[in-house]
Formats: structure tokens, sequence, C-alpha cells
């Protein structure tokens, strides 16, 4: 008998070779409707799935393949005389070479105007029962979902005129991550049509982007996986036009660097240094940005990442250029700039997509043995839960530089504490074990500019204490969630300085 190969794929890149090299090594050609054609048209002798079921594709395509004279030819074991005498009885031909890719779902969900219709119609059903069976059946079936894989397969074939047993049990794996990914971004497409917010079971699939060096320490191993129709506005999603690969901590800090800068409409440049920003400076321009974030904090920029969110110009690049940087990321870099830029071999320059970055993920942090999942704090601020519990109200420029500084703690990790003017930050204490610990980094990092600075807390202050070292320090307004019992303490000690202080209902853990 002749040995059967069954071919039936929606990406038909390469098909028609792959088979006409199965024709030459001897393999009969079983195809659905479109493979089939595809496969006859490049001259190889091809028979349809309907000639050997003796049933028509059904339903527009719904049914072809679903039948047990192909099903009984994939999970039937070459070696057991039970199966093959069943397969004589009920004259299924076995089948030793499967070729199945699926019906595009991830590249039909992605467009702009998709129907739930055409979404559904692209569930491809009988091409992960074939895969799957096969991939079961892997000691006798070479199964390839995989275009990149028909050249190994050939050579094998011709070399040995068998796949060997690794490679046939990688192609199984391999089919098996292929529809759990499939299937998981089914479940997940699924899940947001139904509109449930916690399900019982979290099926989410990322694909490799980047194997990396290694991880957050040379010992470590690492890879970087990005997640498909993931949002657009993010280090997954960006183009490298220069420099040196990035590292897994230039991904973290870059992604912390987005985040930020993300939190401004006008001009605004964020460096970053472990995942902390270490200077924010929002300016008439993106030079006068940058400026005011380079003067935050010359010394920790140091080795930095720096996020903008205009185009790169040359006076700019010039500025950043005599600076040591890891990374640069814009929405995009004028030539000349590029041109300045690409003098320091080893700087990476990055481009994302600063439109339409709207974030519906969830953000996903893993603990040993689990996973928690949880909303990206995306709140702002609310005028409805402002309230301002000093005596004084805070003039039009401490309010400024309150809002900025809001804006700026929410991205440091607790205990918070920043110290800013209306434009820039000026000092930022960061995962202290207690708060008053992150306000006296912050405000000796300010030095001689603390004077009539403003200060922002992540979260309320359980004493006074802060209050009293702020106000010393010269601090004139404080922005913090409020909500401690003590706050009666604080808001006494913030009206014997004269300082003004303001609740915002509402507080930015960042662990
Ligand atoms: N229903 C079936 O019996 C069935 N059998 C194979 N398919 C899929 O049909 C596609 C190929 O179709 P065609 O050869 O007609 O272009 C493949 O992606 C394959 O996975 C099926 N379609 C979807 O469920």
């Amino acid at each position: 008998m002749k040995k059967r190969a069954l071919i039936s794929v929606s990406d038909k890149n390469g098909v028609a070779a792959f088979a006409k090299e199965l024709h030459e090594l001897g393999f009969e050609i079983v195809s659905t409707g479109g493979t089939k054609k595809a496969i006859a048209e490049a001259g190889v002798p091809v028979i349809g799935v309907s000639d050997v079921t003796g049933f028509p594709e059904i339903l527009e395509g719904r049914v072809k393949t679903l039948n047990p004279l192909i099903h009984g030819g994939l999970l039937a074991k070459f070696d057991d005389s039970s199966h093959q005498a069943q397969l004589e009885k009920h004259q299924i031909n076995p089948i030793q070479v499967v070729c199945v890719n699926l019906y595009p779902f991830q590249q039909t969900i992605a467009k702009p105007d998709v129907t739930v219709e055409d979404a559904i119609e692209n569930i491809d059903i009988g091409g992960p029962a074939m895969l799957r069976a096969s991939a079961k059946n892997h000691a006798h079936v070479t199964v390839v979902v995989d275009p990149i894989d028909y050249e190994t397969v050939i050579t094998q074939l011709k070399e040995n005129d068998i796949v060997d047993a690794v490679t046939k049990r990688k192609l199984a794996a391999k089919v098996f991550r292929h529809t759990a990914a499939y299937d998981a971004m089914i479940a997940e497409y699924m899940t947001e049509l139904a509109e449930e917010e916690q399900s019982e079971k979290l099926t989410v699939t990322y694909e490799l982007k980047q194997a990396l060096r290694y991880g957050e320490n040379p010992h470590q191993k690492a890879s970087f996986y990005r997640k498909p129709l993931g949002s657009v506005f993010s280090i997954a999603n960006a183009t490298q036009l220069h420099g040196k690969e990035l590292s897994y901590n230039n991904i973290n800090d870059a992604d912390a660097a987005l985040q930020i800068v993300k939190e401004f409409d006008g001009p605004a440049a964020v460096a970053v240094k472990h995942m902390n920003p270490c200077g924010v400076g929002i300016g008439t321009d993106i030079y006068d940005a940058f400026s005011k974030a380079f003067a935050a904090d010359p010394v920790s920029i140091f080795g930095g990442i720096i996020a903008l969110n205009r185009e790169v110009n040359a006076q700019t690049a010039t500025k950043l250029h005599e600076i040591f940087l890891e990374i640069i990321i814009a929405p995009s870099f004028s030539a000349e700039a590029l041109e300045i830029l690409q003098g320091k071999k080893n700087l990476r320059l990055l481009t994302i997509p600063f439109e339409g970055n709207k974030k519906t993920e969830k953000r996903l942090t893993s603990i040993e043995g689990g996973l928690l999942a949880q909303d990206y704090d995306t709140y702002g601020l609310e005028e409805a839960n402002i309230t301002v519990a000093t005596t004084r109200e805070p003039t039009e420029e401490e309010w400024q530089s309150l809002k900025l500084g809001w804006k700026v703690v929410k991205h440091v990790k607790s205990n918070a504490i920043v110290v800013n003017n209306s434009d820039q930050t000026l000092g930022i204490g960061a995962g202290q074990m207690n708060r008053v610990g992150s306000a006296k980094i912050a405000i000796e990092q300010a030095g001689k500019a603390v004077e009539g600075a403003t200060m922002a807390s992540d979260a309320f202050f359980p004493m006074n204490d802060t209050v009293e070292a702020a106000a010393k320090a010269g601090i004139t307004a404080i922005i913090q969630p409020g909500g401690s019992i003590k706050d009666q303490e604080s808001i006494e000690k913030a009206n014997e300085y004269g300082l003004a202080m303001v609740f915002t209902g509402v507080r930015h853990f960042k662990h």
C-alpha cells in the first residue's frame, strides 16, 4: 500500500513544493478543497478528502475531514495488530505524514472592522482535531504545523526514508503548543465577548520575541515573549534603529519609562534607573523637557533609560549625546538626531508608536507557584475626590507642581515620595521601608531647590513626621491620599507650618 500524506492548510506558502517532494518520495497526497487546488495547479497528483471519505465537504467547510476514514488513519498504531485489523476491516488507509495549519483566527480578529460572525467562522475545528490526533500518535505519524519544518521532514525522508523519533516528538510538542496558543487566543476573545471579568482559568498566550543573553543577572537564563495583538504602545512593539541587543533589565526599565511618559500630553522626558524615575521634566518643547529631566538628577541619569514623547531633534540629540545612556525611546528621531546618536556604538535607539496607546490588558506578575493579575493603575486625579485638608489652599503654581508630583509618584516604588516644582522632579525617595525615610532621601536629593517645592506621597502618612520633615526643609505644599486614622495630626502639623495639603482620596502603591 502506498504511504499517505494528508495536507490541509490555510497558509499555502511552500505547500505545493512540499507536496511535490512528498509525491516524489512515493507518497499519495490527500487534500481538502483549496489545498488540493493549489497542489494540483503545481502539477502534483492529489486526491480529495471527499474521495477518501465518500462524503462531500458540507456546511461551507465546517465539516470536511471530521470523518473516521481520516481520523482512523491518523490514530491507529502501526505496530498494533488489533488496530491494523480494524483498519483493514473498515478499509481505512493509515496516514504517515500530516501537514495542517489553521484558519487565521488571530489575523482575523486583528482587523479593525472584524465582525463576530467572521471571527467565529475563523475558529478552526477540523484542523486542530487532525493536528491533535496526529500529535497524540506521533510515535507513528509525522505532523507538521509550521511551514518552517517542511525542509527538515523532507531531508530526513530523503536520507532515511523515515523521520526520526526525536524529531517526531519535537514536531508533536510544537503542535500542542500551537493548538494550545490557538485556543488561548479564542478563549481570550470569547471571554471578552462574554464580558467576563474574572474567569476560573487564565489562558493567555505569548510568542517568543527574543531569546535573551541572560536575565536580571548573567547566571539567570531568560527570554522575552510578546503578547500577540497586545498594546502597540509597548517595548514589545518597539523598532530598534541602532545599538546593542536589548537586555532583560533594559526591557523592564524601558517598560517603566514608557508607563511614566504616557502620563503626559505635552512635551515630556523621563529618565529611569532600576525601574524608578530619577528625573522627569516637562517643557515648552522636547529639548526643554529633557533639559529639566537631566537637571533633576544629573548623577543618577548616568547609564539610564530615557523616554521622550516627541521626536528627538538635533538639539536634543546633542545634549543626549553628552551623557552615557543605555536606551533612548521616542516616537521618532530626525535624520540629523539619528546621525548624532548613532555615533555611540552601543546606545540603543528605539521608536514606538505613541498613538493608540489605550491599555485594556491586565498586569500579570508571577510569584513562585502562581500569578497575580490586576488592572494597570491608570487612575488619574479626579476633581470629585480631591479635598484641601489644610487652612491654606495651594497657590496656582503649587497646584501645577502637585499635579506633576502626583503623576510621577504613582510610578515610584513604594514607599514613594517625590519632591518637585511645576516642571521637573527635584528629589525622589523610592522603595524605603518607612515613609519618612523616603521623604528624607527625596529632600536631601533636592538640595537647595527644596525651598518652595512641593511633595507627593503615594500613600497616606501614618504619622505627622513626614509633614514635619517636609515643612522644616522648606516644602510649601503636599499631595497625598489621606485616610490615615492620624490624618488630623498631619493636618495640624501642616497648618502649624502654613503648608497647603491636598488629599486625593486614592493611593498609588507600586511594589
Ligand atoms: N472542518 C473540517 O473538517 C476541517 N478540516 C480541515 N479544516 C481546515 O481547512 C483548512 C484548509 O482548507 P482548504 O484546503 O479548503 O483551503 C485548514 O486550515 C484546515 O485546518 C477544516 N476546517 C475547519 O474546521
